[in-house]
């Protein structure tokens, strides 16, 4: 068996097409732009690299992009005042602060900062807090990019047997919590699971998190189950994933690495910057997105 691809860059390009559509209706009936500040501190070469992508995306869907690039020595004043500022700016729907930050600041007290109504990464503790209990508000945007190709691959995944291997705010803790609301019967593994390869091999659905190549094997998987591979590791291979490519020969379907989840990951920004401009403004789009 060889598992059908799961082309994340086709889905995502679709989703920022449809974005590109709601961000016309706001101008439209708001006479303005849906507004994404990205601030960046420091230098790191892969995070430039993303903001700039970032960027070109955000203009592309017919939105504005502030970007706002510090030194590594910024202090934790000057950024809070720029968080202050951009919380304020009524321009501004969507705040990213690009992590990680470097050591010296408090990554914390600065998501905590940022206006919740304008926390598009959906990393803030009220929007954790809403995803936990169901109430409206935005959810990180890797996650939810993955719940997006789920949906497509399986319709209802009610019922199904889902393991997420990791257990960041960032990733593992709010894909849990999307497959809970989608009726899936989840498991969150990590580093400091007994018998790993038999709780993956059980799943209908796995979601590798964790930063490791090549990790998930082929013996380790469920004959047609869905893998979607979150990991981004750079190697002398070049870029590679959690999932072990050779797990296609036993999976239903499968997402690359590059070309799944990444390319999701900033359709999903695009998206929650133009449900907060709606928001913000009072603009009822005509299609869900
Ligand atoms: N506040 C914050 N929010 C983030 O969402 C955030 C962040 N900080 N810090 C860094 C990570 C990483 N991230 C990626 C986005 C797109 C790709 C992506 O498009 N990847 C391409 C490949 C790109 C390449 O070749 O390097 C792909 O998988 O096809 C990857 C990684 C967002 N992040």
């Amino acid at each position: 068996m060889t598992a059908r691809n799961i082309d994340g860059k086709a889905f995502a390009a679709g989703l920022r097409a449809r974005v590109a559509e709601g961000a016309a209706e706001v101008i439209a009936k708001a006479g303005r732009k849906p507004g994404l500040a990205v601030v960046l501190v420091g230098e790191d070469p892969a995070s430039a690299v993303y903001v700039r992508s970032k960027g070109k995306a955000t203009i592309a869907a017919g939105m504005e992009s502030f970007e706002h690039r510090l030194p590594a020595d910024t202090s934790q004043e000057t950024l809070e005042t720029l968080v202050d500022q951009l919380n304020a700016d009524p321009a501004v729907d969507g705040i990213l602060v690009q992590l990680p930050l470097p050591r010296h600041l408090d990554e914390s007290a600065i998501i905590t900062r940022i206006d919740p109504d304008k926390d598009v990464d959906g990393f803030h503790p009220v929007n954790a807090g809403r995803l936990a209990t169901g109430l409206p508000g935005f959810v990180p945007c890797t996650p939810l990019g993955c719940l997006m190709l789920l949906r497509d691959v399986h319709g209802d995944l009610t019922g199904l047997d889902a393991v997420v291997i990791g257990r960041s705010n960032i990733v593992g803790k709010p894909m849990a919590q999307l497959l809970i609301g989608d009726s899936c019967t989840v498991t969150v593994a990590h580093s400091r699971t007994l018998d790993l390869p038999a709780v993956v091999k059980r799943a209908d659905i796995v979601v590798a998190a964790v930063g490791r190549a090549g990790m998930v094997k082929p013996d380790w998987t469920k004959p047609g189950a869905t893998l979607i591979d979150v990991g981004i590791n750079r190697t002398e291979a070049g870029l590679v994933g959690d999932i072990d490519p050779a797990c296609a020969e036993v999976a239903g379907a499968m997402t690359p690495v590059p070309g799944g989840v990444g390319p999701m990951t900033i359709a999903v920004l695009l998206r929650n910057t133009l449900v907060s401009a709606a928001r913000r403004e009072g603009v009822t789009l005509s299609q869900d997105i």
